[in-house]
């Protein structure tokens, strides 16, 4: 056996190929890295060398290749997907598209089902249900064309731990025809302060950077990215956020999950919130902010009224939060909120959601305008309620994820 930094790169070609390999492999039954620190005989496992590679045409001469288009074109596509362990179905008939030049975000709380379609796009698990399309292929079926077009990080980095981190990235960048310049993406990311550091003495962000370096490097047309900036400090999330846009402004399509709103705000142009395996709600974020996103088949019947506010001329849309005592009745709140907009407002009721977002702290959420604050005041008064403050402000996404998920820990 080789020693790890030999030249020849014997244990690390070995562990990469293995990398390699598993994106294309259904693990189910195997715990998730496990597998990248199996040591596979080269032989025995398909690498993308770079002549194949080439010949596939699958590894573009320039950014954003054949597959690829700024016309934001859908690069993923999954109907109905479903994936079941042990009967229970943890994705349960989800919905999904991604587009070329587009990040898509993926949200939703702790089991939500995220990883699971994630890795069913991906080729690592084989769906019980549904369809799942990458670049209009099958992530299984087709994984020899879909291999070098397509990037992935998963979640746990899932490195072989035994190999130097630049010596890896290296590696990678070997196996494509037209890989990115090594040198300028570890600087990029950071990553030569400890380019002769093995993976398994990085830190965790530092591994995040590896493993995120040696999904782009080929230039992929498609990347999924698993909570990217999970464990990063602050200036490697920024580095990570700037090159995400590049890819995307390369024409790539990027699909992430993230559990950091100001990560999914600042980047994402399409927002997929997902909750017991369905997508509950898809919008840009300022359609889901704005309260008027798509609540998808499976959205709650109680939250999945069409705001009207985003769309007629009335009043922004807005939250008012309150702070008084605990335990306030909201039943009659709503009765004397403005009952329509300045366009009608529709028949019915008006598109108000109040709600207790946290003992004593309660969220009106609605077209808040000055009448809106004098009512609610009223209100208040009408009860010999003191409130502690009154303030109005924008909706921002993590209100929007909690109104749609809850609040209850998962
Ligand atoms: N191999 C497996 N065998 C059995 N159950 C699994 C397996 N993999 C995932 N699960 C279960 O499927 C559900 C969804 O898991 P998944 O990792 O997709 O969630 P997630 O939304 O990515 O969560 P997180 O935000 O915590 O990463 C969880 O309840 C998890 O325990």
């Amino acid at each position: 056996m080789r020693k790890e930094g030999d030249p020849q790169l014997g244990p690390i070609a070995t562990h990469l190929t293995r990398v390699v390999h598993t994106q294309v492999t259904d693990r189910d039954d195997a715990p998730r890295t496990a597998a990248y620190d199996c040591a596979v005989p080269l032989s025995d496992a398909p690498a993308i060398d770079p002549a194949q590679a080439a010949t596939a045409g699958a590894v573009p001469a320039s950014p954003a290749g054949a597959a690829a288009s700024a016309d934001h074109g859908v690069a993923v596509e999954v109907r109905g997907l479903v994936k079941r362990y042990d009967g229970r179905a943890v994705v349960d008939g989800l919905d999904l598209v991604a587009r070329q030049g587009a990040i898509t975000a993926v949200l939703g709380p702790n089991g939500a089902g995220k990883t699971t379609s994630i890795e069913c796009c991906e080729g690592l698990r084989s769906p019980d249900g549904g369809t799942v399309r990458v670049l209009g292929r099958d992530p299984i079926g087709d994984a020899r064309f879909l291999r070098p077009r397509v990037g992935v990080m998963l979640q746990d980095g899932g490195l072989p731990t035994g190999v130097r981190a630049l010596e890896l990235l290296r590696h990678v960048a070997a196996m494509y025809a037209a890989p990115r310049p090594v040198d300028e993406l570890a600087e990029r990311l950071g990553l030569h302060g400890f380019a002769r550091t093995t993976v398994r003495r990085l830190s965790g962000g530092q591994r995040q950077r590896v493993a995120l370096a040696a999904a782009v490097v080929g230039r992929p047309d498609v990347v999924f990215l698993d909570e990217p900036s999970a464990g990063m400090d602050p200036q490697s999330r920024r580095a990570v956020w700037d090159l995400v846009r590049e890819l995307r402004a390369d024409g790539v399509a990027i699909v992430l999950t993230t559990h950091l709103m100001d990560e999914a705000a600042d980047l994402a142009d399409h927002v997929h919130v997902v909750d017991h395996g369905r997508v509950i709600a898809s919008g840009s974020v300022r359609e889901l902010t704005d309260g008027v996103a798509d609540r998808g088949p499976h959205g709650d019947p109680q939250r999945s009224e069409d705001a009207p506010w985003g769309k007629g001329g009335g009043a922004g849309p807005g939250t008012l939060r309150i702070e008084a005592r605990p335990g306030l009745d909201l039943a009659g709140l709503r009765n004397v909120l403005p009952a329509s907009l300045s366009d009608g407002g529709g028949a019915g009721a008006a598109p108000w959601i109040a709600a207790e977002a946290e003992p004593g702290v309660y969220t009106v959420t609605g077209p808040v305008d000055p009448s809106t604050v004098a009512a609610v005041t009223a209100w208040l008064a009408d009860r010999g309620v003191l409130a502690r403050s009154v303030t109005t402000g924008s909706r921002t996404l993590e209100d929007v994820f909690l109104d749609l998920t809850g609040r209850n820990l998962r």
